[in-house]
């Protein structure tokens, strides 16, 4: 039987690329998002390739719809195995832009879907008497603070220190927890967050780009699919004897 991944934010961007390429790997594949017709697409893709791939409603931020999501990608798909934490949003705050709406609708977001995400993989492995790998995405801003990140940067520090505290809670279960830290990926996330600082800077798209573009060693954007390459990593057996870490995929951009 397959082993079973649940993806959010799946319905774009590197959500649907991790999906796509677990399923790939071989694992029946559960797409959340909050708008079911974008996640539908994708699923549709992957079994047009004859593999197995449920589209599901839900919105990260609210517990009861991941333990929702966790249960019918289960029963499903006949198993739980491995849960990918990707759904983000990136508003750009300068600091002294930053309101109360916008921090504390990005940290229910970033933070708290990773958590409610964390809690049902981890009730349902448990039920299920397996263990199982989370994947949560926390990102080069994560780890060094970007100018005009701080609400975002600060979730993605956050999801940093609830990978090694999660990992080091969750070892006894056979549960490992890593983190993937993306640098400049093309996607409409990173596409919005150019254009307004270019827009704050009376500049243009290319110059906002370059403004994060500029130190990456490999002197080129990451594609999704770069990212998705080192979360199979982390999806397959080859990393069970890596937990609370951090895998940095950024074209060397961040050293540590
Ligand atoms: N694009 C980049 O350069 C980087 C992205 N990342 C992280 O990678 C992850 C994916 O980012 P992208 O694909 O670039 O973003 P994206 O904006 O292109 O896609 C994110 C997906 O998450 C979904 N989403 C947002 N809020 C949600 C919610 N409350 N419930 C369910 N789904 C929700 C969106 O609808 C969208 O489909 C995010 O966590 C982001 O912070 C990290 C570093 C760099
Ligand atoms: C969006 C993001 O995570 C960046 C710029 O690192």
């Amino acid at each position: 039987m397959s082993k079973v991944a649940l993806v959010t934010g799946a319905g774009q961007g590197i959500g649907a690329s991790i999906a796509m390429r677990l399923a790939n790997d071989g694992f029946a594949v559960a797409l959340v998002g909050r708008t079911l017709s974008k996640v539908q697409d994708v699923a549709d893709k992957i079994t047009s390739n004859g593999q197995k791939a449920v589209a599901i409603a839900a919105d990260v931020q609210n517990r009861d719809d991941m333990f929702r999501a966790v249960n019918e990608a289960t029963e499903q798909l006949g198993d739980f195995n491995v849960i990918v934490n990707n759904a983000g949003v990136a508003p750009t705050t300068p600091i002294m832009e930053v309101n109360q709406d916008t921090l504390d609708s990005t940290w229910k977001i970033n933070v708290g879907g990773t958590i409610w995400g964390t809690q049902a993989a981890v009730e349902k492995m448990r039920a299920l008497g397996h263990g199982g790998k989370i994947i949560n995405a926390t990102s080069q801003a994560g780890v060094l603070g970007n100018p005009n990140l701080t609400v975002y940067g600060s979730t993605k520090f956050a999801i940093r220190g609830i990978t090694q505290t999660t990992a080091r809670e969750l070892a006894a279960d056979n549960i490992t927890v890593n983190a993937f830290a993306p640098g400049i990926v093309k996607t409409p996330m990173m596409n919005d967050i150019a254009q307004k600082v270019a827009d704050n800077a009376g500049k243009d798209f290319d110059w906002g780009m370059q403004q994060f573009a500029q130190d990456i060693s490999l002197k080129r954007l990451a594609e999704p699919e770069d990212i998705a390459n080192a979360v199979a990593f982390l999806a397959s057996k080859d990393s069970d004897y890596v937990t609370g870490q951090t895998l940095i995929v950024d074209g060397g951009m961040v050293f540590q």
